[in-house]
């Protein structure tokens, strides 16, 4: 279980002036959850998935992971990057091993864990290119592959289908959900959109504008295994019902932003 408490961070900009990115956020999330985090842009979601990870320190509050506190990145969590975050000249087998091989696993063991989850991405017969040569979702899933290959408990993805196109992100979707319903991982699952928050979430957290803090947090009752018919969740009257709600949240977010600023 993750569980924070009361984050704070407060980032100076380029000119000196503070950037208070988080005033205090709250949130637990369980065990085999899968939890997906909304807000208008700057609201310090990618900050808070760092500091999950390991990659980002804070100023005040706590985040603890199974009791234990998070001082640093740790082999129980694997980020997953929109821009794919790749090794450029190494092949998809490579970049997928790369994790594995840190930890110092043999060449062998890690191939064969490389293949398995190569083939499970749907990438079988490109374990010898290079990113270049791949598509945006291509280069997803290697991403994918990279980061479950050291079989961390919790995967934190930042807008992982930002950057690929309309299908590719709705195959990716399913990709990832059939991965999560047969592995059981904790997912934090960052997007911008509600249509994605709502079909792959447990719970849909929508943050506040900066400084970011949890404003609501929405229960999807959609059932599951959701993987297979995800077009068909779509035209449920849960899912609309849903969606409608977090666009009014969204919508009143944006108008109070814009207030505030016009104010300042
Ligand atoms: N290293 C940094 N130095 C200064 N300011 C930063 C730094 N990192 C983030 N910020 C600022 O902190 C705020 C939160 O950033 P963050 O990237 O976490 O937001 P976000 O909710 O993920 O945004 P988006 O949805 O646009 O990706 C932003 O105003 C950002 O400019």
């Amino acid at each position: 279980m993750i569980e924070i408490n009361q984050l704070t961070k407060t980032f100076t900009s380029q000119d000196g002036t503070p950037v208070h990115a988080l005033g205090g956020v709250d949130l637990t999330v369980n065990d085999n959850e899968f939890l997906t985090l909304l807000g208008p842009s700057g609201c310090g979601k990618t900050t808070m998935l760092k500091m999950i990870a390991g990659l980002q320190g804070w100023d005040g509050g706590t985040i603890t992971i199974d009791g234990k506190a998070v001082t640093g990145p740790g082999p129980d969590r694997s980020m997953v990057f929109q821009n794919f975050a790749l090794l450029p000249w190494a092949t998809v087998m490579d970049n997928v091993c790369f994790g594995l091989r840190l930890r110092g696993t043999e060449r062998r063991a890690r191939e064969e864990r490389a293949q398995e989850l190569i083939e499970m991405v749907g990438l079988s017969g490109f374990e010898s290119k290079r990113p270049g040569e791949l598509s945006g979702g291509m280069q997803q899933r290697v991403g994918i592959a990279r980061a479950l290959a050291v079989d961390p408990q919790i995967l934190l993805m930042d807008e992982p289908f930002g950057a690929v196109d309309e299908q590719t992100r709705r195959l990716l979707q399913e990709e990832l959900l059939s991965i999560w319903e047969r592995n059981r991982l904790t997912v934090v699952f960052v997007t911008h959109s509600m249509e994605e928050a709502v079909l792959l979430g447990d719970r849909v957290v929508l943050m506040s504008a900066r400084p970011g803090q949890i404003s609501e947090i929405v229960e999807v009752p959609l059932a599951r295994p959701r993987s297979s018919d995800v077009g068909g969740l779509e035209r449920s009257r849960e899912y609309t019902e849903i969606t409608a709600h977090l666009w009014d949240q969204l919508r009143s977010m944006h108008s109070e932003h814009r207030d505030v600023e016009a104010v300042r």
